[in-house]
């Protein structure tokens, strides 16, 4: 949950900055070409990098959709091209996975279709089904229709054989393991357009990264916008060493229970770690080093 929102974020932000993503998947930083960027990012590919301000601008792919959208829904026009031929020039570490994004409305509802050439079953499918089809919500919200039915191909999909010694359980096996229900769905996203609050998300999710977020302002907001925002500061304090009480107080502040059980568990990893940390490292961990 937490590192498929932050690319969630890191797409509509329309950022190919590194730094940005690896705080949320470190596995990013092998694919740069530069130490800095990635060039496959689909961020830039889909929305317009001024959109987080307040753009209409006719680069912005995702605007140039939805306009086509409004004008007619039945259109079979409103593809979004990823992957582009020149990706494949000799030396890049990044070419994009998803090659379309093709919308349609139907029957009164968004329907939404994306091609990959290549997905990784475990690392690469949830996150890659979890941001599409919250764009499609976003789109349809933007259109005032129903979401409808949302389709993934791929050429090639793929399970890594990912074990060895000291992982003998592969990282699929694990994952089927986790008590965490996957079948439990978020709730809709209100009606309206979401643009407003995406570009508060996006700016709250910067200044949480950057640990300068002031959580003050986000009680007006709907719970659907404040339980995203809350997420990515439970994600952000389960990443500090200590924070198991803030941590605490966070899991009472969701509207939905959905989410819940995602910061239950961090925080019992946490728990996990600690106690399977000797007393002489915990006590370097919490800055108490006793002098010798
Ligand atoms: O959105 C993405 C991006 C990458 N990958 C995976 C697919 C492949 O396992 C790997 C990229 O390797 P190549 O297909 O480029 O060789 O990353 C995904 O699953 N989804």
């Amino acid at each position: 949950m937490f590192s498929p929102l932050g690319e969630l974020v890191w797409y509509l932000s329309g950022s190919n900055q590194l730094e940005q993503i690896i705080h949320y998947i470190p596995k990013y930083k092998n694919y740069s070409n530069d130490g800095t960027s990635l060039s496959g990012a689909y961020g830039p590919r889909i929305f317009e990098v001024d959109r987080r301000i307040n753009s209409h601008n006719p680069t912005d792919h995702w605007q140039r959709i939805i306009d086509l959208l409004i004008k007619r829904g039945d259109t079979r026009n409103a593809v979004i091209q990823i992957f582009s031929n020149s990706d494949t020039y000799a030396d890049n570490k990044d070419v994009p996975c998803t090659c379309t994004m093709q919308f349609a409305v139907r029957g009164k509802r968004l329907n939404l279709h994306v091609h990959m050439r290549s997905n990784d079953a475990v690392l690469g499918l949830p996150h890659d089904i979890f941001a599409f089809t919250m764009m499609q919500e976003i789109a349809a919200r933007e259109l005032g229709v129903e979401i409808g039915r949302y389709t993934h191909s791929v050429a090639s999909l793929h399970l890594y054989d990912d074990t060895h010694e000291a992982q003998p359980r592969s990282m699929a096996q694990q994952f089927l393991d986790e008590p965490l229900p996957d079948d439990v769905p978020m709730p809709p996203m209100p009606w309206g357009d979401p643009w407003p609050a995406l570009r508060y998300l996006i700016a709250a999710e910067r200044a949480i990264r950057e640990g300068k977020y002031d959580h003050a302002d986000i009680e007006g907001m709907d719970p659907y916008w404040k339980d995203l925002i809350l997420l990515l500061r439970a994600h952000s304090i389960a990443k500090s060493p200590d924070g198991e009480h803030e941590l605490h107080r966070l899991t009472s502040q969701f509207a939905s229970n959905v989410y819940h059980l995602y910061v239950l568990d961090r925080l019992e990893r946490k728990r996990v770690k600690r106690n399977s940390t000797p007393d002489m490292f915990k006590d370097y961990q919490n800055g108490n080093e006793k002098d010798t």
